[in-house]
């Protein structure tokens, strides 16, 4: 169970990013952010393992508060956080299979880290990962030969690797067209239901977000405006969230799209 006390965020310049932000996400739930530009969706991702320091409030993660802990600490705490970017986040000359056994950095000694020897139970695990997302023939490649999907889908097992107790996901489908886009989402959902993982998703695109997932929480200045499931997210409710749009029809656009199978890239 992830907690998130009263946290608030003021930026040195004085903005207030986060306003006394209270959340419970239980094991296992898959949640959305939406809300404006601005809103504070990535502050908030950023603050729960710390890559922003909070001003105040508090981040408990299984019973263990994250915002008390020595920057050791945090190190070790943060092998249970795996984040996935909007912008992979690859090394681009490394191997597909260097990338994902590179979430196990946090695992390894120094020698093997810098040798990159990797135990051989690591490498299993990220040929399983890789055959789960359907690139297992794209071990070896080069990750700048890869599509954005591919990368993201490197991504992926990168944070899955680390055997993270949470998912921090920020815009992963800002980079991708529409259909990779529902593809990279219903994978990190379907993955995280494998796992009983639970993951936050910083998303744009609210028809991306209720097609997916159980919970979605709208932020607005900073605070929590909405928190409910997805079927709830009324045109009246995002107009609370967003301001004025023609809501009618993002809405009934998803519809017209509908589902689609996975397909492979
Ligand atoms: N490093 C920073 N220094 C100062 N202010 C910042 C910094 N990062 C974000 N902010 C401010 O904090 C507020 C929230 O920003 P944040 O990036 O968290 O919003 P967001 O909802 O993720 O926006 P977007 O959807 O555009 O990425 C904004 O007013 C932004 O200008």
């Amino acid at each position: 169970m992830l907690r998130l006390e009263k946290l608030v965020k003021t930026y040195k310049t004085g903005d207030q990013a986060l306003k006394s932000v209270d959340l419970e996400v239980p094991d296992g739930q898959v949640l959305a952010l939406i809300g404006p530009s601005g809103a504070g969706k990535s502050t908030l991702i950023r603050c729960i393992n710390r890559l922003v320091e909070p001003t105040s409030g508090n981040v408990f993660l299984g019973g263990v508060e994250l915002t008390g802990l020595s920057s050791g600490n945090l190190r070790k705490e943060r092998r249970r956080m795996g984040m996935i970017f909007q912008e992979y986040a690859l090394v681009e000359r490394l191997t597909v299979m260097e990338n994902v056994l590179s979430g196990r950095l946090g695992y390894v000694s120094f020698w093997r880290s810098f040798l990159r020897k990797y135990p051989q139970k690591d490498v299993d695990e990220a040929f399983r990962l890789l055959d789960r997302v359907g690139l297992l023939e794209m071990a070896d490649k080069r990750a700048d030969e890869l599509s954005g999907g591919q990368r993201q889908r490197v991504g992926i097992c990168r944070a899955l690797i680390q055997d993270p107790a949470l998912l921090l996901v920020d815009e992963p489908t800002a980079s991708l067209d529409p259909k990779t886009s529902r593809q990279i989402m219903r994978l990190i959902c379907e993955l995280c239901k494998e796992r009983g993982l639970a993951a936050i998703i910083n998303i744009h695109d609210v028809a991306l977000a209720q097609m997916f997932v159980q919970r979605v929480i709208g932020l607005r200045f900073g605070a929590v405006e909405f928190d409910g499931p997805p079927d709830a997210l009324t045109p009246v409710v995002l107009t609370t969230i967003y301001g004025e749009e023609d809501w009618e029809a993002t809405i009934d656009k998803i519809d017209e799209e509908g589902d689609e199978p996975e397909a492979a890239e």
